[in-house]
């Protein structure tokens, strides 16, 4: 499996591994990373008029180093470029011994737009912004409209976070790394710098990982595949899981029901739109398969949720948001564990916290191991109200996520164009599939519903949330342009069908 992801802490840790496990030395691993990227440069860009192979000081500049002795002992006309020489003693500095090209100054670099540039400047060691000779070395290779290959990752961008340090970085059209991606090939805007990203082999034991215990990956069927639901053969309607999705009032209704019709596409045998009074005859008019049912109290709610055996239940959309909203998430959360198995708190059930959230992340801490976390779905707007301290780019999305999962004890999905999903228990997951044409009104309900729908039917949290991303990212980049949320779940089907089966 491919899809742990490694900080540059822990990659630099396999590293170590692999070294002390041998056989190869630290340069040997630099000369199969040199000679990976030099591979995949004479596949893809064979007709270059130059190889331009830009070296910083470290490792990253040592790979470059080895790029340039192989390219030109394949006959390319290349040039290598220093701002200053390795470390004596280094890896990079013997791979400098064995090129027998003299290098030039990193300030006379200048490239034609039929070139290539290799950005060896800096890859995992990167610890603050460019400057001077570096930083004017970006700028020329970004506007040179020559093709541009970095190796590990574009020289300005944070591993870690996807973040840009001090606001320049390389614009790759191809990204080479070693073992495993990191964090920044998948993060915003880390993704779209690197261009096509490749995972080379350099020969590190998978072995490395049973040691680092990663617990981040890039969503991908293969880690929730197997806790998809499937349905027995003598299953009934309520066996497969019973939905309910609380609508708003009468002009705040179809949320409520685009969450209801993912929660039945995921599968679940029942799904209930639950509407105050007011807005019984709005809903009574679109439902067919969802049923509906009036609750304006909180023990209509606790009456419903019981005698009809809710499995899981989705707030939030559209509801409304105050203490009307805030005393049916806590109904439910009552409930959760008990009658109502899982909980999905979206929109207006996140927003109605604002003012106090500690009590709703006080609400949420159920003490017992068998009590499924609650998901809660916020966009970046809806989490800056309840996280106002991990708001912003300052931190990785995967660790604000993660610490935000910790402090609500319930799974977060922190929602955009790199959907993070976070555990209380740390795990934590990427996404990086989906459409931007999934950035439309509506989409999020039908994501909530999906999750709801999973829940209901007995899929662990954690892994309902990666599910429920995932496929909804799948049905957006099937159908494309002009997707309508009312387009998705209709959607979910054919993607269900190739996960489980038919
Ligand atoms: N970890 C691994 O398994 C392997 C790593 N390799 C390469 O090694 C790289 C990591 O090497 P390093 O740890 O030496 O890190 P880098 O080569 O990315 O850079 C580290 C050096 O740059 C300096 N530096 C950091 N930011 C700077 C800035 N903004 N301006 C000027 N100097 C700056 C640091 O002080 C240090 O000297 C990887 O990206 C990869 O290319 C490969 O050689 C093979 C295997
Ligand atoms: N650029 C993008 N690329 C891929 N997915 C996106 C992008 N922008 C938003 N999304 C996804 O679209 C959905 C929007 O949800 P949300 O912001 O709650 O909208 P709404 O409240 O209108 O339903 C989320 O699942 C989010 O991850
Ligand atoms: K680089």
């Amino acid at each position: 499996m491919m899809d742990e992801l490694l900080t540059p802490a822990e990659m630099s840790e396999a590293d170590r591994l692999a070294i002390a496990g041998g056989p190869s030395n630290g340069y040997g691993l630099m000369c199969r990373a040199g000679a990976a990227i030099a591979a995949a440069i004479l596949a893809r860009y064979p007709a270059s008029r130059h190889f331009h192979v830009l070296c910083g000081p470290g490792n990253n500049g040592g790979d470059g180093l080895v790029v340039a002795r192989l390219l030109a002992d394949a006959g390319c006309p290349v040039t290598a470029y220093q701002d200053d020489s390795p470390r004596p003693g280094t890896d990079a500095a013997m791979a400098l011994a064995a090129l027998e090209l003299r290098t030039r100054p990193l300030e006379v670099f200048y490239a034609g737009g039929d070139d290539l540039v290799v950005d060896a400047m800096f890859g995992a060691g990167l610890t603050r912004p460019l400057q001077g000779n570096f930083a004017r070395a970006v700028e020329r290779a970004n506007a040179s409209g020559a093709a541009v290959l970095a190796v590990d990752l574009p020289s300005g961008l944070s591993g870690d976070s996807g973040q840009v340090l001090g606001g320049i970085a390389i614009r790759a059209d191809m990204t080479v790394t070693f073992f495993r991606r990191k964090p920044g090939h998948l993060l915003l805007p880390g993704r779209s710098l690197c261009g096509e990203t490749v995972v080379a082999d350099i020969g590190i034991a998978d072995e490395a990982l049973t040691t680092i215990g990663p617990k981040l990956w890039q969503n991908n069927p293969r880690l929730w595949q197997m806790h998809l639901p499937r349905p027995t053969e003598n299953g009934h309607k309520y066996s497969r899981g019973h939905v309910a999705s609380f609508s708003g009032g009468p002009s705040a209704t179809g949320a409520a029901r685009l969450a209801a019709m993912a929660a039945a596409r995921a599968g679940a045998g029942a799904v209930t739109v639950v509407s105050p009074g007011s807005a019984m005859s709005v809903n009574a008019a679109h439902l067919t398969a969802i049923m509906l049912r009036r609750a304006d109290r909180v023990d209509e709610l606790a009456d419903f949720v019981n005698s009809r055996k809710v499995a899981g239940a989705v707030i939030g959309p559209g509801f409304g948001v105050g203490e009307h909203c805030r005393n049916f998430v806590s109904a439910l959360n009552r409930l959760r564990g008990e009658e109502v198995l899982g909980l999905v708190l979206d929109a207006d059930a996140l927003t109605s916290f604002e003012e106090e959230p500690e009590a709703l992340f006080a609400l949420l801490a159920k003490g017992t191991s068998s009590v499924q976390p609650a998901v809660l779905t916020p966009h970046e707007g809806e989490f800056g109200r309840l996280f106002p301290d991990l708001a912003g780019a300052m931190r990785s999305k995967v660790e604000r996520a993660r610490e935000a999962a910790s402090r609500c004890t319930s799974v977060v999905i922190l929602k955009g164009p790199d959907t993070v999903v976070a555990s209380p228990d740390d795990r934590a997951v990427i996404n990086a599939h989906a459409s931007p044409y999934l950035a439309t009104a509506g989409s999020g309900d039908v994501l909530a519903g999906l999750v709801a729908g999973f829940l209901a039917q007995g899929m662990p949290s954690f892994e309902a949330a990666c599910a429920a991303v995932w496929i909804h990212g799948d049905c957006s980049l099937r159908f494309g342009p002009g997707l309508t949320a009312d387009d998705l779940p209709g959607l979910i089907p054919t993607t269900l069908r190739q996960l489980v089966g038919t």
